[in-house]
């Protein structure tokens, strides 16, 4: 591979560099191999520039940057460094499955790629799902740590499961992730929205680029004539639909005013849902074995998927009464005194309603929450989400959420600030205990914010800690 290969119409190549024999593309200086072209990167906390020294010294052979910089190796200045890593990284990795889905929204990303897959898979083909939780296929299970990973990383994974013999994947695409280009190159067949609300103000400046953003999936990194499923039923749902149109994408919409699947009714039936849908003028009644309304949304979005892609209706529909939440999404772990006891990975205002308003029926008693907010992210959502919990649930419990490198108390008090009357337990383990204490038949508890995640972070250390083993432990306590 020569270093004009990885840079096609990216940057100027000096000629002589242009002809450079390279191996491979690092974004790390720590994980520079020796041959490798080290991508230096304007960031948020620090400036790749300043490592260029050690990645040469590791054995990069030339440098990529956005600005011109001196150093013993050639230096390729490009205008957009960060779309040239990701396309650099998919002629590296070269093989991706011939159907790739890739879903966006606010929430419900890591469901829709969690049941497409499910769906996909029952319908016969060799699927794979790739975001928050990880890495699902039939040969593996890998715990993950972003939504959307770094370009290496991404398109590493992607020629892997396609060499596994994948050849249906669905893929989260976080708003970071589109923003910094982490998905281009990924030859997306089809996209997804669910829905968008308050997430992530940190980043965005306003709702107005967080949106803007959401929408390069549909604008800029989707060919013409993909399909765009499109949950139908919220504010910003015209927008998009409107940016896939112009887009000439083939929009299918989905929902209680969706055109290609409209939900037609829906009631809770045990821990699930009956509903009556209708797709092309024939109307299908199924069992959806979940818990919340909102997983009839990420159904549809996934159902929807699958058929836009070539999929079976009756096959895709049939699939939805047998499919299994993702991790720790309003995930059934246990009860006491025939309590049940939810794990939900709500950690922004919308999905803590949506949570706690999916649970309102199961409670004849109390409806108890226990959550905190995370450290570094998005500070004005703890007020936000305190004023839900004071108001959706009966008991609250504010705990310690990943509190990274602020003071977890300081957070606490944000949250409480808004959720008088509400206690206040920092340790994460003894709240959940508190909890499961104090539950009597009729009560529902719900663990929420951390979902599907083993480890809490405190400063720079990620501590081992899983809701679904404290919530065990607890229930194990106080068994009678
Ligand atoms: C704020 C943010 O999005 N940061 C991401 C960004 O990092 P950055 O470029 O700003 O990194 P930086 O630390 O300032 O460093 C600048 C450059 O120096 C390099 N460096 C740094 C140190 C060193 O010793 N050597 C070296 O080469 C870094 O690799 C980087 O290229 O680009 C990196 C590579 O793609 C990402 O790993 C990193 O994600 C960090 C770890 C992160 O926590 N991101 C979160 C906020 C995130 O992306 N979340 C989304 C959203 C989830 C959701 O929807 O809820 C996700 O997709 O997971
Ligand atoms: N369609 C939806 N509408 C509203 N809330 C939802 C929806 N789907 C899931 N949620 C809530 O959001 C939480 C996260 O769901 P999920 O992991 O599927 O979304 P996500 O978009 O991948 O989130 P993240 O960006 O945090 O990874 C769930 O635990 C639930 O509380
Ligand atoms: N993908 C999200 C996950 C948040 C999970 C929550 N437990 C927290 O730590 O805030 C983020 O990185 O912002
Ligand atoms: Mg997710």
């Amino acid at each position: 591979m020569k270093l004009r290969d990885l840079l096609r119409g990216e940057a100027a190549i000096d000629p002589q560099a242009a002809e450079l024999a390279v191996a491979g593309v690092a974004v790390d200086s720590r994980a520079v191999k020796p041959g490798d072209v080290f991508f230096a990167l304007g960031g948020h906390k620090t400036d790749g520039a300043r490592f260029i020294e050690a990645a040469v010294k590791a054995g990069a052979v030339a440098v990529v940057t956005g600005h011109p910089h001196t150093a013993s190796v050639p230096v390729v200045v490009a205008d957009d460094p960060r779309r040239a890593l990701a396309l650099a990284a998919a002629v590296v990795y070269p093989r991706q499955p011939r159907t790739i889905a890739a879903v966006t929204g606010t929430s419900g990303k890591t469901s829709v790629a969690a049941f497409t897959r499910q769906v996909w898979d029952s319908l016969g083909h060799n699927a794979a799902s790739l975001g928050t939780i990880g890495i699902v296929s039939r040969h593996r299970n890998v715990y993950g740590s972003l939504t959307t990973p770094d370009p290496v990383a991404l398109h590493r994974a992607i020629d892997e499961l396609a060499g596994d013999g994948v050849t249906h994947l669905a893929l989260e695409a976080s708003s970071h992730g589109l923003d910094q280009h982490r998905l281009d190159g990924v030859r997306i067949t089809a996209t997804a929205f669910t829905n968008l609300s308050r997430d992530h103000m940190d980043y965005h400046p306003t709702v107005e680029h967080y949106l803007a953003t959401k929408l390069r999936l549909f604008t800029d990194l989707a060919p013409e004539g993909a399909p765009a499923v499109i949950a139908a039923d919220h504010e910003h749902s015209a927008t998009v639909i409107a940016a896939a149109r112009t887009h000439k994408l083939n929009v299918m919409t989905v929902g209680r005013q969706g055109e290609g699947i409209r939900l037609v009714e829906a009631a809770i039936d045990g821990f699930g849902q009956r509903m009556t849908v209708e797709h092309r003028g024939q109307n299908w009644r199924l069992r959806l074995p979940l818990v919340g309304e909102f997983q009839i949304e990420n159904a549809l979005v996934a159902a929807g998927l699958v058929i836009s892609t070539g999929g079976d209706a009756a096959q895709a529909f049939a699939a939805l009464e047998h499919l299994e939440g993702a991790k720790g999404r309003l995930e059934l772990v246990g009860d006491r005194f025939g309590a049940p006891v939810f794990v939900d990975y709500a950690h922004k205002p919308d999905a803590l309603v949506k949570a706690l308003e999916a649970l309102r029926p199961y409670a004849k008693g109390r409806l108890v929450v226990v959550f905190g907010a995370g450290g570094d992210r998005d500070a004005g959502k703890r007020p936000l989400m305190g004023e839900i919990a004071a108001r959706h649930a009966d008991t609250v419990i504010v705990t310690d959420d990943n509190p990274r490198s602020e003071d977890p108390a300081a957070i606490r008090a944000a949250i409480l600030e808004a959720a008088p009357g509400a206690q206040n337990i920092g340790d994460r383990a003894e709240a959940i205990r508190t909890a499961v204490a104090a539950l009597a038949p009729g009560d529902v508890l719900l663990i929420a914010g951390k979902g599907h995640e083993i480890g809490q972070i405190v400063g720079d250390k990620v501590l081992p800690f899983s809701d679904h083993e404290a919530a065990a432990a607890a229930l194990a306590e106080h068994a009678t």
